[in-house]
Parts: structure tokens; sequence; C-alpha cells
């Protein structure tokens, strides 16, 4: 449903290249205004596609792309209130870096007072403020990408498209751009759609995130939600670590797996259904084999600096990682305890559409009662 806030939004839009391949299969979403977007997934996914379709350098094979409520298939790149900042910059290299951020402005034939103005305030905004005479050669990378914001922001777009804008930067510095563009967007208040295939980028950033898989959108939500409630396997692997293992539904609030049953928090599934059963590594914790509700021998023990990265195995062959504090010996045995909030109880081959609309049932009826 769109609503006054949606400034985007794609209704089954598929995309076939010339040689015949299929890269977005019938994709729906929408974008509101003023929010950080990331598109995630492996190469090869479609999420440039995704970005060319929204810059107007693509058309669609079949359905619509609308931009505040009008659809814009076929509307040119230079008349849609959008930019992109390209992966490799795309900067000038003979021109400083004054006339790089005024080029567009240039090509507007805006007078020289205006162009002045408005390339010194996008130059504030990425704090290049004092730069304006450097070639782009005697700049840092962080330098050039700002840079490169600098000159999309100066077109004042409504949407800014980022494509794996922080994949050239070494780690440290990664990190200090993704505050940066988070910052920006903040101050921009204008929508970010930004691609990575980086989940730890993905959940630091974002409001929203939409996981890909081959040329569809398997999820989206925020941050938490694809981190707390994935829907399927494809998506508890690709956000952070997971232990995932077989099962099967006893009823409501019971679940069994590794030969036990167990309480937990999800229902809407038929008794006896086979499921997957996923548990973060950092929500279990190392007690005795006593008290544990899984008992497990150590297999491998890796410090990881702020934890223990341990993996061991359950009677019933069952790999679990844990995250812990606590060291322990390659060959002991622990028991692994853990909340009934920590089980995430996921059904084979549910789209995202059949799984909200089982919570949703599965909620009504809780309130009922
Ligand atoms: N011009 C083209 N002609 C034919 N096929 C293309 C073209 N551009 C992209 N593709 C194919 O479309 C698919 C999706 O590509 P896309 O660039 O959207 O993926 P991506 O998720 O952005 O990948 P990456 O993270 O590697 O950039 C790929 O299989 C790719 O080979």
């Amino acid at each position: 449903m769109s609503t006054e806030q949606t400034i985007i939004q794609f209704e089954q839009v598929t995309k076939r290249y010339d040689d015949g391949e299929t890269v977005l299969k019938s994709v729906s979403f929408e974008i509101e205004r003023g929010k950080f977007y990331t598109l995630l997934g492996p190469s090869g996914c479609g999420k440039t596609t995704i970005l060319r379709l929204i810059a107007g350098f693509l058309e669609p094979s079949e359905g619509e792309i609308r931009f505040d409520g009008k659809v814009i298939n076929r509307v040119p790149a230079n008349e849609r209130l959008v930019n992109t900042v390209f992966q490799d910059y795309a900067l000038f290299p003979h021109l400083n870096v004054f006339e790089n951020v005024a080029f567009g402005l240039r090509i507007k034939k805006l007078k020289q007072a205006a162009v002045e103005a408005k390339v010194l305030e996008a130059l504030r905004f990425v704090n290049l403020k004092g730069y304006e005479k450097r070639e782009i050669t005697e700049l840092s990378g962080g330098q050039r990408q700002r840079v490169a914001i600098a000159r999309a922001i100066v077109n004042e777009p409504e949407v800014l498209l980022l494509d794996e804008p922080l994949s050239a930067l070494d780690l440290k510095l990664r990190t200090e751009m993704q505050y940066e563009l988070r910052e920006l967007q903040r101050r921009l208040g204008i929508t970010f759609i930004f691609v990575t295939h980086d989940q730890e980028e993905a959940l630091a950033m974002s409001d929203e995130i939409f996981v890909m898989k081959e040329g569809t959108i398997q999820q989206s939500g925020t941050p938490t939600d694809i981190y707390d409630e994935p829907i399927n396997r494809f998506v508890a692997d690709f956000i952070g670590e997971s232990n995932i293992v077989p099962g099967s539904m006893a009823e409501d609030y019971r679940v069994q797996f590794a030969g036990k049953t167990f309480e937990c928090v999800d229902g809407g599934l038929r008794p006896n259904e086979p499921v997957e059963i996923v548990i973060r590594p950092e929500d279990l914790e190392i007690t005795t084999p006593e008290r544990g509700k899984l008992q497990v021998k150590v297999d491998t023990q890796l410090f990881r600096g702020v934890h223990y990265e341990i993996v061991g195995y359950d009677e019933a062959g069952n790999e679990w990682m844990v995250h812990s504090t606590k060291k322990v010996e390659v060959g002991e045995r622990i028991g692994l305890d853990f909340d009934p909030e920590a089980i995430h109880v996921m059904r084979f081959g549910e789209t995202e559409e059949e799984f909200d609309k089982r919570l949703l049932a599965y909620e009504e009826i809780g309130h009922d009662q």
C-alpha cells in the first residue's frame, strides 16, 4: 500500500537483459521518504540492476516504477530527481575538487555566484571545506569518496543512490565512512538507497534492509526484524552467524529438536510440521552438562578478542556455535542454556508474505485469549 510517505514504488518489476537472462523476477517494494535503505545480497543477485532502474539507466521489461505516484518507466535519467554515487566514484581527474562538484551545475548553466554558493555548501556538508582547489590525485580514498557524494548532493536530489561506495576503502576508513554517511543522511533528510554485500554494514547503517537472492527480495524489514526473525535459511545465514538445526513443531509454544522438546514463543504451525530452528551463537549460555538444556562436546575454540567462538556437537550430531566470554577445553562436555525467546522457528519454503500473514493471524488469536 502506497502512502504519502512513499517516494518510489516498484510493482512487479521484471528485468531481462538482451541475452534473455531474467535478473529481476517480478519485484515489488516501496521506498519511503527520508529513510536509509540498503539492498543486501550476494554478487549477481540484482542489486545494481535495481539502482540502474531507479536512476533511469535501464528500463523494466515488465511492471511499473513510480516516483511520487507517477509512472516513470520511460522518463530519461536527467529528468529524475535522483543522483548516483558510483563504486569507483567516477571523478574527473583533470578537474579540481571545486570543478568536480560544480560539473552538473555548469551543465545546467547556473550563474557563477549560484554555482559557488551551492558547491561550497555541498563541500561543507561532507567536511571538505577548504579543499576546493585540491586536485583529485592529491586526495585520500575517503576524501575522494566525499567529493563524489558532494557532487551528487549538490544537485539537491530527493533520492541518493549509492552503489557499494565504501568497497574501495580499508576497514578502518570504511567504518568511519559508515558513521559519516549515516549522519549525512540524517542531516540532509533525503532518501538514501545503498547497495552492499556486507551484512554488518547493512545492519549498522539502515532503517530498512532488503535481502536479495537471485533476482528476488527474500525479506525486507528493520535490521532487528531481519536479524531476530529471518524467514528462511538463506536470510538467517546471510545475516550474522546462526545455528540452524532441523526440528518439528510439537504444538504452539513447543518445538522438538536434538531429540528433545523445548518451550518456544513461536506458533501458528501444524503439529509435527518439519521446521528449521535458528539460535544465534550469542544467545547460548555455557553451563554444566546437568544444568544445560543441551549437552555438547566441545570440538574447537577460537579466541576472537571480545569473545571465544566455541563449536561443539550434541548427541544427535547437530553442530552448535557459541559466543562466550568463558573459556572451555576442547573435548570437554558442557551444557548450553537458552531462553524460549532465543529459539526462532522457520517454516520450510515460506515466503515473506505468508510469514507476515501467519504472524498477524497468530498475534490476533493471542489477543483474543
Ligand atoms: N548489461 C548486462 N547484460 C546482461 N546481463 C547483465 C548485464 N548487467 C548485469 N547483468 C547480469 O545481471 C545479474 C545481476 O547483476 P547486478 O549487477 O544487478 O548484480 P549485483 O547484485 O549488483 O552484483 P554485484 O554485487 O556483483 O555488483 C548478473 O547475473 C549479471 O551478470
